[in-house]
């Protein structure tokens, strides 16, 4: 039974201070660093500590009470606390206080003097009435039961400070009692006292023993005394039940610090670290269990002039302040940022260790590209309340720019990574992953810009370089004279064939046959039409897609429509033409063949998609986007050198539509599937600019190419992507199946994929011929008719745009044949680069030798 208390309050009494003042106040204890918790001794040490304080200020001197004299009362107890400070946190505020007396207060479950008392007794006697009234008296909210479960359900109810159970009653079972409240949640808040018999600590007995191992904190003798209970009550008021509040706090105190922003490093006085917070693991990548032991100098300050100035003050129990570079271990990237270092004294007058504090608002912003993590720190500011002024100002502002209602949805992705790495704790490498995942995202291009990078990295082919770099950037470059691309104007205007509906020969009916084919001989149905295969296949897949019941349109009008959109294609380019149209088109029908999209498209889906091929690329005046800005072509002015063509494409679509009743499919739609279907066609229509392609394959690779999305291996064909296709999503298939359509001529048998090359390879060459005619700025230089190597631009598409995306389009569509088309022809564009069949000219002589189509047709049937 502790009996220092009494003793105490006896020197008080005779305000015996010059005893007291000899107590080293050091030994006031604050949340425990280093030292391991020793509850009894340090919480006797602080009370000796606080009254000491107290009689050297005077206060007891005015103090009336006496708890010996027998008079106290609740009022007089009352006065004495609030008039004198028994613990440092109801001490008045001192602004001069050092390091070790700061002023915190505790935290506890119950407010302060109402501590609950729950009084376990199983038969009311005078000892029971004694401690009741002694708490009383102390003002402690009293509960009493008289039995095991009614006293498990008080506490359970009502999360008692203090339980006191009566252990001498042989037919209870304390031990069950006890145990039950320590598994209850929050009990280690709890202080449980068995009252136990005089004798159980007179004999040897195993009584005391067994009790304080089935959970109590300590035993107190039975007595009918009620002062020597107020004495124990008070004991065990300012000593084990402080010591829990002091427990909580500290916990709360730790938490704090992991949560704040500032970095907290607490070393002893030899540098070593005692104690980082996770900010520090976060920002400078280290891992707190890595660090214990370990110095400063070794870890992270390698700068030992700066420690060494650091440290003549800390030594001296000065707190020191000024800029400090700190080393990230793990990529050794420098930071810069204000040090606030704090000596500490656990015990002695002098430090026992050190408090570092780095305030990330001041960290260098020279280094903010190094050091990403600390962006993030340095806009949401710094919880350092110290560290105020103008700074304070620009926190309040930077919170309330926070708090307008701006959110994006990548504003909200940030704001849950960043509560994500709050919650990773200490694990470095996770949250330095987690730093990068949200600088990628920050950045603007995200699907694009570190694709050209790495594309740039990686190829040294000056041509493929040069067609790369073309296809994806969206810098500017010149444009068609009006004499060099036919007016637009004259083509529009539909003039109706007197004959009525195309009588289509047997020739073309027969190949027409094959029209879903992914082997369809598009250049045969090219010579068969006279350069008119769009309006004769567009009827065909019209028709098979029942388009005209789609739209609620006659097949007239439809047939005239193909008409206008041919008509308006420019039959001089070489590759973008009205068979380049058809062959995109068909290559749409082929997919839409597939059971996957069958499954997903509506017949207006199906429509539009088959429209938005057979248009996509109307009125191409065989030129980029980047000539036409260069040349400050007047489509370019128009749409501000941004999405040239396509915007073309898209717009010249609707206005040859809507410009002649007689050609306008949409006619009898109403308004909203009009929109609907003009929206599809649009989106379509701008997808096929290829400076998006790593967007449009990066988006659809998340959503249908990944595990998650659909939980399984990709290619799995038993996937089902029903959960996953929303209306966003359709149309990311959409955009990807257009794309792919119109680049899909790699994946075509070798003689048709040649010749396709054959033609882009001339409409780049007539580009750089026109750039240099007109001395403009020559876009792809290598694209030279007289040098250009066609296999290597072909090995170099296939390298950077064509693989990547069919494997992707594969995996959802499940058509093989165009993985084994494009590795074969891979093959052979790498077998006649070897054999330096290179240049336009190379290729035509294999054209009409071993590519003719008589021949690769008797190569196929042997
Ligand atoms: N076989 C090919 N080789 C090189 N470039 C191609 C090939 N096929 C298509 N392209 C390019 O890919 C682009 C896709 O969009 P466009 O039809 O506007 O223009 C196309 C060409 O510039």
């Amino acid at each position: 039974m502790g009996c220092s208390p009494s003793a105490l309050l006896e020197q008080i009494h005779k305000g015996s201070s010059a005893s007291l003042d000899k107590v080293d106040k050091s030994a006031i204890k604050k949340p425990a660093i280093t030292t391991a918790s020793r509850t009894s001794t340090v919480t006797t040490t602080v009370q000796v500590n606080n009254m000491s304080r107290a009689s050297k200020r005077g206060k007891f001197l005015s103090m009336p009470f006496n708890p010996f004299r027998g008079d106290i009362s609740r009022s007089m107890l009352h006065h004495r606390k609030s008039s004198l400070a028994l613990t440092p946190e109801e001490e008045p505020l001192d602004i001069n206080r050092g390091p070790n007396e700061t002023k915190y207060g505790l935290i506890s479950p119950t407010p302060k003097h109402h501590l609950k008392l729950l009084l376990v007794f199983a038969h009311p006697d005078p000892v029971c009435d004694s401690l009741s009234k002694a708490a009383d008296k102390l003002g402690f909210e009293i509960t009493t039961s008289n039995t095991n479960i009614g006293a498990l359900d008080e506490y359970q109810a009502k999360s008692h400070d203090l339980v006191i159970v009566d252990t001498r009653a042989k037919n209870f079972d304390n031990d069950l009692l006890c145990r039950s409240i320590r598994n209850t949640k929050g009990s280690q808040h709890t202080v449980i006292i068995a009252i136990v018999r005089k004798s159980a600590f007179e004999r040897d007995d195993v009584t005391i023993a067994s009790l304080l191992e089935s959970g109590f904190n300590r035993c107190l003798i039975e007595t009918t005394n009620v002062l020597v209970c107020v004495n124990e009550l008070i004991v065990l008021k300012h000593c084990d039940l402080r010591t829990m509040a002091q427990h909580a706090t500290c916990q709360a105190m730790y938490t704090a610090l992991d949560k704040c922003r500032d970095l907290v490093i607490v070393t002893d006085d030899s540098y070593k670290f005692q104690y980082m917070n996770a900010a520090c693991e976060r920002q400078l990548g280290l891992r707190q269990e890595d660090t214990i032991g370990k110095t400063l100098q070794e870890q992270l300050v390698y700068d030992t002039v700066q420690i060494n100035t650091m440290g003549s003050s800390l030594l001296r129990a000065r707190e020191w302040s000024g800029p400090m570079t700190l080393k990230r271990k793990s990529t050794q990237e420098t930071i810069v940022s204000n040090c606030r270092a704090v000596p500490f004294s656990c015990a002695g007058r002098m430090p026992t260790h050190f408090i570092l504090v780095f305030d990330t608002n001041s960290i260098d912003p020279s280094n903010l590209s190094q050091s990403r993590g600390s962006i993030h720190s340095i806009r949401r500011g710094s919880t350092d309340v110290r560290s105020i002024g103008s700074d304070y100002l620009r926190r309040t502002s930077l919170a309330k720019l926070n708090a307008l209602p701006l959110e994006a949805p990548i504003t909200k992705i940030v704001g849950l990574i960043d509560q994500i790495r709050e919650n990773v704790g200490s694990n470095g490498q996770l949250v330095q992953l987690i730093d990068k995942v949200e600088d990628i995202l920050k950045g603007s291009e995200l699907y694009v810009s570190h694709v050209k990078e790495d594309f740039r990295m990686k190829t040294d082919e000056p041509v493929v370089s040069d067609l790369i770099t073309a296809l994806l950037s969206k810098a500017p470059q010149p444009t068609v004279t009006a004499s060099s691309r036919r007016s637009s104007n004259d083509s529009s205007v539909f003039r109706p064939s007197r004959t009525g509906l195309i009588k289509v020969p047997a020739a073309i009916r027969d190949l027409l046959d094959t029209a879903l084919m992914w082997e369809f001989d598009i250049f045969k149905l090219e010579d068969l039409t006279r350069k008119r295969p769009l309006q004769h296949l567009g009827m065909n897949l019209f028709n098979h897609f029942d388009v005209c019941g789609a739209l609620n349109c006659d097949e007239r009008t439809l047939s005239n429509w193909l008409t206008v959109i041919e008509a308006n294609y420019h039959a001089e380019n070489s590759y973008h033409n009205s068979t380049h149209a058809a062959d995109v088109m068909q290559a749409t029908a082929g997919f839409l063949e597939k059971e996957r999209m069958k499954s997903i498209m509506e017949p207006l889906d199906e429509a539009t998609s088959l429209i938005a091929a057979a248009a996509h690329d109307l009125d191409h005046p065989g030129k980029s986007s980047a000539f036409l800005t260069n040349s400050n072509n007047p489509l370019a002015i128009l749409y501000n050198d941004v999405t040239v063509l396509e915007s073309h494409h898209a717009a010249m679509t609707f206005k040859l539509t809507l410009g002649d009743e007689r050609v306008n499919i949409f006619k009898n739609l109403d308004r909203d599937t009009y929109k609907l279907a003009r929206h599809n066609v649009i989106d379509m229509i701008l997808a096929t600019e290829m400076t998006k392609h790593f967007e449009h394959l990066a988006k659809f690779v998340n959503v249908f190419c990944t595990r998650s999305s659909v939980g399984s291996e990709i290619g799995d064909q038993s996937e089902d992507y029903a959960p996953i296709l929303t209306a966003e999503n359709t149309t990311l298939v959409k955009r990807m199946m257009i794309k792919c359509s119109d680049v899909s001529n790699p994946t075509r048998p070798l003689r048709l994929c040649v010749e396709w090359a054959r033609r882009i390879a001339e409409e780049y060459f007539q580009q750089t011929d026109d750039e240099k005619a007109r001395g403009l700025p020559v876009v792809m230089p290598m694209f030279d008719r007289q040098c250009c190597s066609i296999p290597k631009s072909q090995i170099g598409f296939v390298d950077y745009i064509i693989n990547d995306m069919f494997e992707a389009w594969n995996a959802f569509i499940d058509m093989p044949e165009l993985l084994t088309y494009m590795r074969q022809n891979y093959i052979r564009w790498k077998e006649f680069d070897e054999q330096n069949h290179t240049t336009l000219n190379d290729i035509q002589k294999l054209q009409a030798t071993i590519l003719a189509p008589s021949i690769t047709s008797s190569i196929k049937s042997d």
